[in-house]
């Protein structure tokens, strides 16, 4: 099939969550069970691996209600996929892809209005006769209406049929019409504006020929009022056509047996590794080198989603305990500032870096003894996985994709692979991590029995691949 993989970031050129991680680990595995993908992204200030990116397209022009766009396309390959970059310096030549590190850009709204017209417009301009389009997320929910609306005749796309998958409903894309001029010129339709505003999520999964949940139990949260992000109406009006696919774990990047990022590697069956990588992380983390401290390590964005509103009034209450705490994130400066001061008042103890780094990520994934994720709510989650997959047992709330994946200790000891908690609260996360803590000192020997079956759990992207890749052949 002629699959067009858009995506507002992808792993290895512009990165900043588990969105980019899934927009290249899918797109390989479709390449490689003989699918011709290729992927559409912006050319940012900031992208990677671009410095040989090829021009194809020169100044363009892509015409939007009364507006003229002229845009370039350069191209690169990322592991035999061909990617092409949407390069529009007025837009996408900043310091940050959605924000300047504080407040989101004025002009989102345009800006993936703009890329996604450029992605359907490029497509057609180099003849790429598509059967699927994926897009992912609100930065890209106007294309399945802009493909209805001003596709329907083209050669190219008119067969094209297109897959929303949602990785992060909170994220909505909600913009006052009047902010994107071109937009009310599009013919959006009256019962799509709600006091004046347009939901580019919302126009998405409404226009979908199929939507896709990043897993089974995302899925049937997206259809309940608690979980939908306030689209529960919206998502049980489209339930025959919304289906739950849990993503997978890139193995070549995540595996502690070939990991060129930690000082040592280990695998299942020779885990001494692990506790040099302790080691080594302790030290980075000027913490002190104690191969008997539990180690809990969190790697994520710092936002409400990742249980901060009850993490952080029990991270004292934690610390009281004979433990460390390593913490690598950015995010939400409040949160970053209260985090701070509490790592400033527990040095010896709670290591904070408020970094964006990939090496460290994969230190503290190997070298922790436990992973924290207590998110809030969580569509699927990659870092539990990785963690699984160096034997870091994850502590994790029962939400979403976190429930999919992991099994909890004491509700089934036998096929247990971490922890576990359910109320989003601070007395039941405190409860579940003094839990862990107790098991790692009383239970030494049964500690190293699951650790070691986690690492054997497996989340292949191919498995993942092949469901999405029946979702497309049902439509085509
Ligand atoms: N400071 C930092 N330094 C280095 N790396 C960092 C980092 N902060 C985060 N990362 C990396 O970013 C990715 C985060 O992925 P997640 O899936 O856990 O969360 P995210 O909420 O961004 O993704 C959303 O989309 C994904 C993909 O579908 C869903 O799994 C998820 O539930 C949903 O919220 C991981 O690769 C992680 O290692």
């Amino acid at each position: 099939m002629n699959i067009l993989f858009v995506s507002s970031e992808v792993e290895d050129l512009a990165k900043t969550g588990g969105l980019a991680d899934v927009a290249k680990a899918l797109p390989l595995s479709f390449k490689s069970v003989g699918h011709d993908v290729r992927i559409v992204t912006p050319l940012y200030q900031t992208s990677s691996n671009v410095e040989h990116a090829k021009t194809i397209l020169t100044n363009v022009t892509l015409h939007a209600g009364d507006s003229l766009y002229h845009y370039n396309v350069k191209q690169v390959d990322l592991h035999g996929v061909t990617v092409y970059l949407v390069d529009y310096p007025d837009y996408f030549f900043r310091k940050g892809i959605y924000s300047d590190g504080y407040h989101a850009y004025d002009d989102n709204g345009e800006r993936y209005a703009f890329f996604s017209m450029a992605a359907l417009h490029l497509a057609q301009l180099l003849e790429f006769k598509t059967d699927i389009i994926h897009c992912n997320d609100w930065h890209t929910g106007l294309i399945p209406f802009y493909l209805k609306k001003h596709w329907s005749n083209s050669e190219y796309l008119a067969e094209a049929k297109t897959v929303l998958s949602v990785h992060n409903g909170a994220f909505q894309g909600v913009f006052a019409l009047d902010s994107v001029p071109f937009l009310q010129k599009s013919g959006v339709n009256y019962e799509d504006i709600h006091h004046g505003n347009i939901n580019y999520l919302k126009i998405g999964v409404q226009y979908a020929t199929k939507i896709v949940a990043v897993s089974p139990s995302y899925a049937q949260e997206l259809q309940t009022d608690l979980g939908s992000h306030h689209m529960g109406d919206l998502f049980r009006s489209r339930s025959q056509d919304l289906v739950g696919i849990i993503n997978g774990c890139d193995y070549t990047q995540w595996n502690p047996e070939t990991d060129t990022m930690i000082p040592t590697n280990y695998s299942a069956e020779d885990m001494n590794g692990k506790a040099f990588c302790k080691a080594n992380l302790q030290q980075h983390s000027h913490l002190p080198v104690d191969g008997d401290i539990p180690l809990i390590g969190m790697v994520c964005r710092i936002t409400d989603q990742k249980g901060f509103s009850y993490l952080i009034p029990i991270i004292k209450n934690i610390l009281h305990h004979n433990v460390q705490l390593v913490l690598i994130g950015t995010g939400d400066p409040e949160l970053v500032r209260q985090i701070q001061s509490i790592s400033d008042r527990h040095r010896n103890k709670f290591f904070f870096m408020n970094d964006f780094s990939l090496s460290f990520s994969h230190l503290v994934t190997a070298g922790s003894d436990f992973f924290l994720m207590p998110s809030l709510f969580e569509p699927c989650g990659l870092n539990q996985m990785y963690s699984l997959a160096y034997g870091t047992l994850p502590i994790v709330r029962a939400v979403g994709g976190l429930k999919d994946t992991v099994i909890d200790l004491e509700a089934d000891p036998i096929n247990a692979n971490g922890f576990v908690f359910d109320r989003p609260d601070s007395e039941a996360l405190l409860n579940c991590i003094r839990k862990a803590l107790l098991f790692y000192h009383e239970y030494p020997q049964t500690f190293d029995i699951v650790r070691k079956k986690s690492i054997q759990t497996h989340f292949n992207w191919h498995d993942s691949a092949m469901k999405y890749e029946a979702l497309y052949r049902s439509i085509n």
